[in-house]
């Protein structure tokens, strides 16, 4: 028997937060082709950051990959990441912006067929989904393959543009390993969705792969996009994404609190000495940017005095 630390009501209470009809099931793979931001007003921005951003940097002494500066854009569900990764590719278009790699979590290939002659067929499955309609038998699965897919795009080497560019290459991306760890898994333990043993084997692994890898992986700071719950909640409907219609005020307000520990008070206990020096830029993103100029310039303004200073 599996010791819990919370009580049946709070469990039940998680499943109905995310009870979410079959039906809507593989029907959600669209919702980023929603979130196309304003391009008159990016190509605004672009023009007067005519600097590039690399430009903008001191040069290192290291050369090749080892020099990229790679940083993180951490945030609530909805707080707008990608919006604003689309904003930051726009506007430093000789950075390089890597997206969360949701559509992989979304869509994953499995050979159906068992032990039999018949030729295999492949089945899609949306882990995404799974998770959020049973988080207790779906979570430890979704956080080892999250944090998987997020490892991988890390590893990635960095394209050779980036390489050829003037000043210090800059890359960043939309969560990271250590987000998955320290936000979302933690979470899931925390709600009983990953039971004491899964999260001791998550810690392990997870532990493991960032040693093993360690400077291809490690970051030079955060950005974190910081906005109260009930901001990202209505965003969170604005967008649609079918997924996450159960997906309750709660729920967010935990993610939240989980940010606010990890990269505001820093109490959060983490297990990477170079992660607990981190500089973190927080931003105020409940402000309604995406199609304010004038607020773009400011953010932009003030991630390039942050990389410049890392
Ligand atoms: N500053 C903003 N002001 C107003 N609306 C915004 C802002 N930023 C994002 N949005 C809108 O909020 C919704 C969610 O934004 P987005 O998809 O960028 O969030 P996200 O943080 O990347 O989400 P996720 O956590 O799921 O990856 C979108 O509909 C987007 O257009
Ligand atoms: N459980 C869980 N663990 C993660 O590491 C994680 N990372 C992102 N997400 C959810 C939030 C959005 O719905 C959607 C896109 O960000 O995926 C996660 N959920």
């Amino acid at each position: 028997m599996v010791s819990t630390h919370h009580g049946e009501e709070e469990l039940a209470g998680l499943n109905s937060v995310w009870k979410t009809p079959d039906s809507l099931q593989r029907a959600g793979n669209t919702s980023r082709s929603q979130d196309t931001t304003n391009p008159k007003a990016m190509a605004n921005i672009s023009r007067k950051l005519s600097v590039s951003c690399s430009r903008c940097l001191a040069t290192s002494p290291e050369s090749g990959a080892n020099r990229v500066k790679r940083v993180s854009i951490e945030g609530n569900i909805a707080v707008g990441k990608s919006t604003f990764a689309r904003l930051l590719q726009s506007a430093c278009p000789d950075w390089e912006v890597v997206a969360e790699p949701v559509s992989k979590w979304q869509n994953i290939e499995s050979g159906a067929s068992k032990g039999t002659d018949a030729s295999p067929q492949t089945t899609v499955s949306n882990l995404l989904q799974m998770m959020y309609q049973d988080p207790q038998r779906w979570s430890y699965t979704f956080q080892t393959f999250s944090c998987m897919s997020r490892l991988r795009t890390q590893l990635q080497p960095p394209p050779a543009r980036l390489l050829r560019s003037e000043g210090v290459p800059v890359q960043v991306y939309e969560r990271s390993v250590y987000s998955d760890r320290y936000i979302f898994a933690l979470n899931m333990f925390e709600l009983d969705c990953i039971n004491s043993t899964e999260w001791a084997v998550y810690q392990d692994w997870h532990s493991l792969l960032v040693e093993q890898f360690g400077h291809q992986v490690e970051l030079e700071g955060i950005i974190y996009l910081r906005a109260p719950p009930t901001t990202c909640l209505e965003r969170l409907h604005r967008r649609g994404r079918a997924e996450e219609k159960g997906v309750e005020l709660d729920y967010l307000e935990k993610l939240h609190v989980q940010h606010e520990r990890w990269l505001v008070e820093k109490s959060t206990e983490t297990h990477f000495e170079k992660l607990k020096q981190l500089p973190v830029l927080q931003l105020d993103a409940s402000v309604e940017f995406k199609s304010d100029p004038v607020v773009q310039e400011e953010f932009i303004t003030k991630i390039k005095n942050f990389f410049s200073a890392l």
